[in-house]
């Protein structure tokens, strides 16, 4: 029978039986071995004092105690040997950590209280392999980070990079100053659990908001850094993404690296080498020609790794890609990549399988870090994932690798967390143009379902699958909401379940619309459908109550097959009602008829939200560029009163380069009167008569920048 182990591991021999669980062993080598190794042991076996104990050899190829099996053991860092034998078992590490490995595949390999008789050589494809908590939004708590390393020392990945862009003291306007002393006390804490689990803290610092190209901002990067250092940080990063453009300087950017470099962790020794999150960190932003990648390639310390985010911002990563990039910073790219992240798509959850990731790359990079959400154990999902990808490259397949992961996340209702899982993979239209699969084992049923509901003639089977898709998914939302094996994930992904529930309960009772149609009970079918009304409304209360976030604010779940599905067959089914009763009913099926009304292709897939008479663009995290003549607003369809608007382009005062108009027709623009409200935000009034297109647009004859914080417009 086929070991499981997570990551898959390098080279497995055939296993040729078992031993049972030793009552007791002996170490030979715990004086030598990595002293987290030794821990992990003892907490497996219990250790006899005597000689008489089941042997086990511990330690690494420099050990006396491992010489015999030094030649077994892979020639590549964290790499290890292990053998379990009827008399012995051996864990062999080419270094410390690569001991610390072995003895998590041997604790894996203990189930039911045997062992596999097998031999191991096992080492990782990537060098750092882990986690960048890089994402905005609510950081990580003390507890979701403990947690997470704990998480990384399982399933062998090696580095954990603190970024997270809402923290002051990481970003704007604190990365000057020290940690606060609680602060402090806790970065201290996690670097001390991140060393027990074998795990690189890398501290990052995003000084780009407000950086000055000065003595004064390069030593206070070193004072802070120094502070960081105190606390036990012996690993650090620089990011200047989403920053403005002129301070993308990559020459000034190198220099200060380098210092950084030469004056710090060169001197400091037992410093890991710097990373660098640079501003134009994927291919659609980056023009060669003006040298930004090229400069940084040739003047960064050949030591320090140059981050990535791939082709795009949220991207797919291929061999392709990452050759056009490494020829450029000329050195291996070290891969930051947006998934699961979700903070540009916060009403939505990113459960599905980590795929897109080329197995034939494994030579290219020299990191490679998820950015998760900020839901940290729902993130689990893709960072164990990532975990057997960065590990054994060739070897990754994503589905299978997904079905692992959830049950490690949610080993006792696994059946039910996939039932979730699967209906919530994809994000939705965004900025990126991201999408993910979803639902991909109901499609076919809804397919034919859906086309079964329109002909009027539908089957009772076809009924059948629909109604066992529905149950399952209020199954499943019952039974997680009330499991008790990861209480913390059931707490981030509570909004998600309560909506979950409702949408297989709408479903559900969508399937008796046609049974009253059947039995030709038109009081049936109005008393289903003013339920299913209720559901509804309930469903929006949770959108516009749960997860409020400035951003996305709400909760999707099935929004790629499910919700369309039941929209539509809903829709067929009260027209059916209508032909055969001759009497409309009210229509319950959600969509919103107004639209994104730009020429950038930065943001035209941004989804627009309507609530409360309130239409708005969903925010850009990112800076925007806005060539001479572009323009983003809304359309509004049909036409509408303005009452006011409210547009917050992230900068002091109102651009003298922008103007905001309004038209009827598309074609004869008026400026439309407003002012800064002091919050960097221009407000605008009501305005007589019906207009279509509220825009901001760029009348200069130069591509300018901002942002995108909010873009809103209320209606009558
Ligand atoms: C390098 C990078 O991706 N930076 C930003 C901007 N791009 C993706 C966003 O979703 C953020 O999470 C991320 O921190
Ligand atoms: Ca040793």
């Amino acid at each position: 029978q086929k070991v499981q182990i997570q990551p898959t591991p390098q080279i497995v021999s055939q296993p040729s039986g078992h031993i049972l669980k030793p009552e007791e062993v002996r170490i030979i080598g715990a004086n030598s071995a990595d002293k987290e190794a030794v821990k992990l042991l003892k907490s497996l076996f219990s250790i006899s004092e005597s000689k008489k104990g089941f042997p086990i050899y511990l330690g690494e190829k420099s050990d006396k105690a491992i010489r015999k099996y030094k030649s077994q053991i892979p020639n590549k860092a964290e790499g290890y040997y292990l053998s379990i034998e009827k008399n012995k078992i051996v864990v062999a590490g080419n270094d410390e950590r690569g001991t610390y490995y072995g003895m998590q595949t041997l604790k894996q390999l203990l189930v039911d209280g045997k062992l596999p008789l097998l031999n191991i050589k096992d080492y990782p494809d990537i060098t750092a392999r882990g986690v960048v908590e890089g994402f905005y939004g609510t950081p990580w708590n003390y507890e979701d980070r403990v947690s997470q390393l704990k998480f990384y020392g399982a399933n062998k990945l090696n580095t954990y990079i603190y970024g997270p862009k809402d923290d002051p003291y990481h970003r704007s306007p604190n990365w000057r100053e020290p940690y606060p002393a609680k602060e402090a006390k806790a970065i201290k804490e996690l670097v001390q659990v991140a060393n027990h689990n074998h795990v690189d803290f890398v501290w990052a610092i995003h000084p780009g908001m407000d950086i000055k190209w000065n003595t004064a901002d390069r030593d206070a990067a070193i004072s802070k850094f120094e502070a960081m250092y105190d606390l036990g940080v012996r690993a650090f990063a620089v990011f200047f993404d989403d920053i403005s453009w002129e301070d993308s300087n990559a020459a000034k950017q190198a220099d200060f690296l380098n210092y950084l470099d030469d004056n710090f962790v060169k001197v400091k020794k037992n410093v890991l080498p710097l990373i660098l999150c640079p501003t134009e960190y994927n291919k659609s932003w980056s023009k060669i020609e003006k040298g930004y990648l090229p400069t940084l390639g040739e003047k960064l310390n050949p030591s320090i790794h140059v981050m990535w985010t791939g082709d795009r911002v949220i991207s797919d990563i291929d061999r392709q890609g990452l050759e056009w990039i490494n020829q450029h910073i000329k050195r291996k790219a070290y891969i930051w990549w947006n998934f699961p992240v979700s903070d540009y798509v916060r009403d939505h959850l990113l459960m599905g399988p980590a795929y897109g990731l080329d197995t034939g790359a494994s030579d290219l990079m020299s990191g490679f870090m998820s950015n998760p959400m900020e839901f940290a154990e729902a993130s689990k999902v893709a960072i164990y994932s990532v975990a057997d990808y960065a590990w054994n490259i060739k070897a990754y397949q994503s589905m299978e690798a997904w079905e692992r992961a959830l049950k490690a996340v949610m080993p006792n209702n696994c059946e039910m967390f996939r039932v979730f899982a699967i209906h919530n993979a994809d994000l939705g239209p965004n900025g990126h143009g991201y999408r993910r699969d979803e639902s991909w084992e109901f499609k076919e049923i809804a397919e034919k379902y859906l086309n079964e509901v329109k002909s009027g003639k539908w089957k009772v089977e076809t009924i059948a699958d629909v109604q066992q898709e529905f149950i399952q998914m209020m199954m499943s939302a019952k039974t997680l909401l009330q499991s008790t094996d990861n209480p913390a994930l059931i707490d981030e992904i509570e909004p998600w379940l309560l909506q979950f529930r409702l949408l297989g309960e709408s479903g559900l009772a969508l399937t008796h619309l046609q049974v009253a149609l059947e039995k030709n009970d038109k009081a049936y079918f109005k008393k289903l459908y003013s339920y299913i009304k209720l559901l509804k409304e309930e469903m929006f209360k949770n959108s516009n109550s749960l997860n409020q976030n400035p951003y996305q604010p709400g909760v999707k779940t099935g929004s790629l097959v499910i919700e369309p599905l039941i929209n539509n067959a809903l829709a067929e089914l009260s027209k059916q009602y209508a032909q055969r009763y001759n009497e409309e009913l009210p229509s319950i099926a959600n969509y919103i008829p107004h639209l994104i009304y730009t020429n950038l292709n930065q943001v035209e897939n941004l989804p627009i939200r309507y609530l409360h008479k309130t239409i708005s663009i969903s925010p850009l995290l990112e800076v925007l560029k806005v060539p001479a003549n572009g323009y983003v607003g809304i359309e509004l369809v049909p036409e509408q009163t303005v009452l006011h608007s409210k547009i917050n382009m992230g900068l002091d005062e109102f651009p003298e380069w922008a103007k905001i108009q309004v038209s009827a027709d598309g074609d004869n623009w008026t400026d439309y009167q407003g002012k800064y409200n002091g919050r960097k935000e221009w407000v605008g009034g009501k305005l007589e008569g019906l207009y279509r297109f509220v825009r901001m647009v760029n009348t200069s004859a130069n591509e300018q920048e901002c942002y995108l914080k909010r873009f809103e417009v209320k209606i009558k």
